[in-house]
């Protein structure tokens, strides 16, 4: 069967409404195929970039936003000619002395997903409008056309003309889910796609200039605090006969089928992660780790709670552990990992993950694994209304990626699942960005843990370096003129771009494959079976990109992946670090690329001045030739009609598939009527209404609360001049007492005296969409 969309994909979130609408895009043209030569002046370009020519070294100093920062190299990329942006970015001393060594060969994703061969929908539905071709590779629109020194898009509509009302309600629930249907993410308040970025300057942007990180800066009282709830980290034990803390796996005492299995995987040397972790862990000691991205903290958590279980009692089978991720992705690789160390050993492993089917699992947990992973919503579902599962036995729990566990947006589901379980386990935090903020880890229920971060906070890979691209005011527009450029030119495979928004990660898509350019998407509006797919088919090398959103930020280890672009920041330096922590992983190297116009500028701001802090951190500017992403962005716009086809087209297969499903239900609901009515009635933890209010709060959190008087009604983006008017007319009708449309006359005077009432649309969501009712119980 073709993968299909889920039904009412593409949520609109604040930000979806204010994409530039589709409408002002121009007439089609097919797009150029295959080109198999690079032009001279790539050749030359590439030259450059690779430390040619171009190359400008020794910069005495350059400015970030004002701030001279020394550099050192002087590596700074230029791209056609043009010179580099003084008060932009510039290099740092790149020390590599530390970088550790290229560790095994293990991909962790390997989950066994259906091999990425089948052909995805848009690809299909692209090949079909050219006759069955399947396009392969874009070609360089000709000869820049844009002039240097970015113009200004005087006709692009301001975001306040944009119409902000959304396209669809919020629902990533599909409410007609059958009994057999199992990719029901959101009615089992499934894991949280990210997709919650503001599209509007975080209000700490609007701060001063002055970078400084005060913010971040555990003050005294958080220090006295935490000096009071961690305890003290044990000194490195001398392992060796020498007296020399150069820990091996075998000098941990590991026993030998978890060696066996280590060394299938090719891990040869425990990473420092694994290091500090494993003895502390084997004590039954609670634990706050954090490493840098790719630094093997799953293997950390993951052994040591193997070679504990493997003195566990046989006799009656228990489950013990629980492992818990934000995204089914992770819990899956987590899966295989752990199955992976664990495949000379009897230990058990069952799932609790979102997406997949349900009665499957639940006959895993009825045996009671020693180890069950999932993801919180399916894990709570489970705990609810399955009788075989149960976690009164649980001795240990790990939240891995565990800061955005604890975020607002998991805060009731967390709640909910630690309630059930043993408050005397052991519990084992991991995240590259785990926040020591006692607060945040009383809630975990942690006790007296030990605090294990080996890289300093806000590190990035050793391993990588950091591009910008500075898209200059009046430039932002072109964005996707600079990425397609960028895809085509300079980083062209093995490369994973991260979107705010999986409505443009979508849109994106389509023209990638207009382009014949080999793209997957990943993003929360698609079924499980199309998201493994996706990954699947960039893992194999099937496609050379993958267009996703946040959903794909954190965890994913994916062998080989070169390049990450930011098409937009993230919300958060967080993020960024998630974001850019999927390649030079394993001591590995990488390159991010962040496209940066003056709505990323904090968070770029951000991971320069953490890259100056850090050792060996590498940063480049890379400057690209206005003229080539406006030969791009003028391609993009010629298409804009065959974009709207394609997604036409699409919209009706998803349809016709839609109704096939229904019948399958029927007739599945016909067979088996009997069984069906006969089950218990599900109970859900969260209603959708809940849940959407507790993903109003995570997205505030995230985004920072909208201030009082400019809160926004629900699913409603930023406000159209029309609706503002319309609001702002409204408010000086109650605030003059008026029960009455005003005249010409009133509006006049009203204008004269001023005294309008205040701004905004009053209480309502900042967030996405409310979600359905009527969804609180089912019957499964
Ligand atoms: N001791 C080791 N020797 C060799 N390779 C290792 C070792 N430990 C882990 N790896 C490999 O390192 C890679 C990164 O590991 P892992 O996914 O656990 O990183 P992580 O720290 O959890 O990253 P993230 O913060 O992004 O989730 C994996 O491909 C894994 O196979």
């Amino acid at each position: 069967m073709a993968p299909m969309m889920l039904e009412d994909d593409f949520i609109p979130t604040l930000s979806d409404s204010d994409a530039v609408s589709d409408e002002e895009m121009s007439a089609p043209e097919p797009p150029t195929q295959v080109a198999s030569q690079l032009s001279t002046k790539r050749k030359r370009e590439e030259k450059k970039a690779k430390g040619g020519a171009a190359k400008k070294r020794k910069q005495d100093s350059t400015t970030v936003d004002g701030q001279e920062i020394k550099t050192s190299s002087g590596d700074v990329v230029v791209e056609g000619g043009q010179d580099k942006d003084d008060d932009m970015l510039s290099d740092f001393e790149f020390d590599n002395s530390d970088r550790t060594a290229i560790l095994g060969g293990f991909d962790g994703w390997d989950i066994g997903g259906k091999g990425g061969e089948e052909v995805d929908v848009i690809s299909r539905i692209v090949a079909r409008r050219r006759g069955g071709e399947i396009p392969n590779a874009a070609k360089t629109p000709s000869a820049p056309v844009g002039e240097e020194g970015g113009e200004e898009d005087s006709d692009v509509e301001s975001d306040q003309d944009l119409d902000s009302e959304p396209d669809a309600e919020d629902d990533e629930e599909d409410a007609t889910i059958g009994p057999d249907d199992d990719d029901e993410s959101s009615a089992t308040g499934e894991e949280h796609d990210e997709d919650v970025a503001a599209p509007v300057t975080h209000p700490d942007d609007a701060a001063s200039d002055s970078g400084s990180d005060d913010n971040n800066e555990e003050d005294a009282l958080e220090r006295e605090k935490q000096r009071a709830f961690f305890a003290p980290a044990p000194d490195p034990q001398p392992t060796s006969t020498t007296g020399a803390t150069d820990t091996t796996f075998t000098s941990m005492s590991l026993s030998r089928p978890i060696l066996k299995g280590l060394s299938a995987l090719n891990f040869t040397t425990p990473t420092p992660i694994q290091k500090k972790t494993i003895p502390i862990a084997l004590s039954g000691q609670d634990i706050v780790g954090g490493a840098v991205t790719g630094s093997g903290k799953t293997a950390a958590f993951l052994l040591p709670i193997l070679e504990r279980l493997l003195y566990r009692p046989k006799r009656i089978p228990t489950t013990r552990v629980s492992i818990l991720t934000p995204t089914r992705e992770l819990a899956l690789q987590c899966l295989s990992v752990g199955k992976r160390l664990a495949a000379f050993t009897d230990i058990t492993f069952g799932r609790a993950i979102g997406g997949l089917n349900s009665r499957e699992q639940e006959r895993e947990l009825a045996l009671r694994p020693d180890i069950v992973v999932g993801t919180p919503g399916r894990y709570i579902d489970f705990l609810r209304n399955s009788p075989h599962f149960q976690t009164d036995t649980l001795e240990i729990l790990v939240l891995d990626e565990a800061d955005r566990m604890l975020e607002t947006g998991f805060a009731d589901e967390l709640n909910e699942i630690l309630k059930s379980i043993p408050q005397n386990r052991q519990t084992l935090l991991f995240s590259a960005t785990m926040s020591s903020k006692v607060d945040d880890l009383i809630r975990a229920g942690l006790q007296r843990p030990v605090r294990i971060l080996v890289d300093a906070q806000k590190t990035s890979a050793a391993g990588l370096v950091q591009e910008f691209v500075r898209l200059r005011p009046g430039r932002e527009s072109k964005r996707l003129g600079y990425l397609l450029h960028l895809c085509t030119e300079v980083h062209r495979d093995r490369v994973i771009v991260f979107f705010r928004q999986k409505k443009e990660a979508h849109r994106v898509r389509v023209i990638f494959a207009l382009l014949g350019l080999q793209a997957a998407e990943l993003h929360g509006s698609m079924t499980q079976e199309q998201r493994m797919q996706a990954i699947e088919s960039f893992r194999s090398g099937r496609a050379g990109f993958l267009l996703a959103t946040d959903l794909a930020s954190r965890g994913l280890d994916i062998r080989g992946i070169e390049t990450v672009i930011n098409y937009e920041a993230p919300q958060s330096h967080e993020i960024y670090l998630h974001r850019v922590g999927r390649t030079a992983r394993a001591g590995r190297g990488g390159v991010s690329c962040t496209l940066a116009a003056e709505p990323d500028r904090k968070v770029v701001k951000a991971a320069v001045k953490a890259a100056r802090g850090q050792k060996g951190a590498e940063v480049k500017q890379r400057t690209v030739e206005p003229g080539f992403a406006d030969a791009w962005q003028s391609k993009i716009d010629d298409l804009a009609d065959q974009v709207e086809a394609v997604m036409r087209e699409e919209k009706e297969e998803r349809v016709l598939e839609q109704s096939e499903r229904e019948v399958r239900r029927a007739e599945n609901f016909v067979q088996f009527e009997g069984e069906i009515m006969a089950r218990p009635k599900r109970t859900w933890f969260e209603s959708e209404k809940d849940k959407a209010e507790a993903k109003r709060r995570g997205g505030e959190v995230l985004n920072g609360a909208a201030p009082e008087g400019e809160k926004k009604r629900k699913g409603e983006g930023k406000l159209s001049n029309k609706r503002k008017k319309r609001l702002e007319d409204r408010d000086e009708r109650r605030g003059e007492g008026m029960g009455w449309k005003k005249g010409k006359g009133d509006a006049k005077a009203a204008g004269a005296g001023g005294g309008k009432g205040p701004k905004g649309a009053g209480a309502g969501k900042a967030g996405k969409g409310g979600g359905k009712n009527g969804k609180g119980k089912g019957r499964r």
